[in-house]
């Protein structure tokens, strides 16, 4: 379960959580959406432990992010596709995130294939990685552990149809297994196709929070998110 409770973030006065709630259950894909600045990442990155709340509570598995007795196997993060040295090997990456982890080296091989990508991509330095092959070394990375959950911002970005396609399936099989899922996108079609549940925000509140079949109301995706975030952007003076 990956859960914010009444969470509020400050930045120099300027709120990007404003009292945000919601639960991410085991077994579910929570497609997390937004328009640009809405506060997407920035909770994202309090559940992983990378920003502290102002206010409020941010647990994955009932527990703070820092006080996990072994993160990498509970949860799994892929925040930032980039954030990976240029010069590290594909291979290198997984390597040493297996190391950290205690995995045998056989967990990487697994994670290549499960992500796709070939042992002569994994050898080569990841600045010569397309951006969706970045994307996958970050999912391989974040499944390492095996995590019970994970939280990925937008790793569809750069994804290619087939990519996407793959990734649909990647998430899905691995709800089936229990697993809960947050995912921040904003390919709402592809959310569509993959989610059953939505957080929707909107300068930094909850704005919808239910099963697709709830919010849409026989609408698409894109229809509820257009009508539902219209109201919180501004109007230029
Ligand atoms: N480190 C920071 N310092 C100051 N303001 C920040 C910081 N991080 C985020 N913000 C502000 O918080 C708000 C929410 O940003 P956030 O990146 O969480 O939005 P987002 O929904 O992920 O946007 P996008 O879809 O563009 O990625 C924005 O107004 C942003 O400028």
């Amino acid at each position: 379960m990956i859960e914010l409770h009444r969470v509020t973030k400050t930045y120099n006065g300027v709120k990007a959580l404003d009292d945000v709630s919601f639960t991410v259950h085991p077994g579910s894909v929570t497609g997390f959406l937004g328009p640009n600045g809405a506060g997407k990442s920035t909770a994202m990155r309090i559940l992983a432990g990378l920003a502290r709340p102002t206010s409020g509570r941010a647990t994955v598995l009932g527990k703070p992010y820092a006080e996990l007795a072994r993160p990498g196997y509970d949860v799994g993060t892929l925040l930032d596709a980039g954030a990976q040295h240029p010069g590290r090997t594909g291979r290198e990456v997984l390597t040493l995130g297996a190391l950290m982890l205690g995995l045998p080296k056989s967990r990487v091989d697994e994670v290549l294939d499960l992500v796709g990508l070939t042992g002569k991509e994994a050898g080569r330095p990841i600045r010569g990685y397309s951006l969706g092959m970045r994307q996958r070394l970050g999912i391989g990375h974040a499944l390492l552990g095996r995590p019970r959950a994970l939280i990925l911002d937008e790793p569809a970005n750069g994804l290619d149809p087939q990519g996407i396609q793959w990734m649909r399936e990647l998430l899905r099989g691995l709800a089936a297994s229990g697993c809960a899922v947050l995912l921040s996108s904003h390919l709402l079609y592809e959310v569509e196709q993959v989610a059953d549940r939505i957080v929707m925000i909107g300068a930094g509140r909850v704005l919808a929070d239910g099963t697709l079949a709830e919010l849409s109301q026989g609408r698409t995706l894109e229809q509820t998110f257009l009508a539902l975030t219209s109201q919180t952007f501004r109007t230029p003076a």
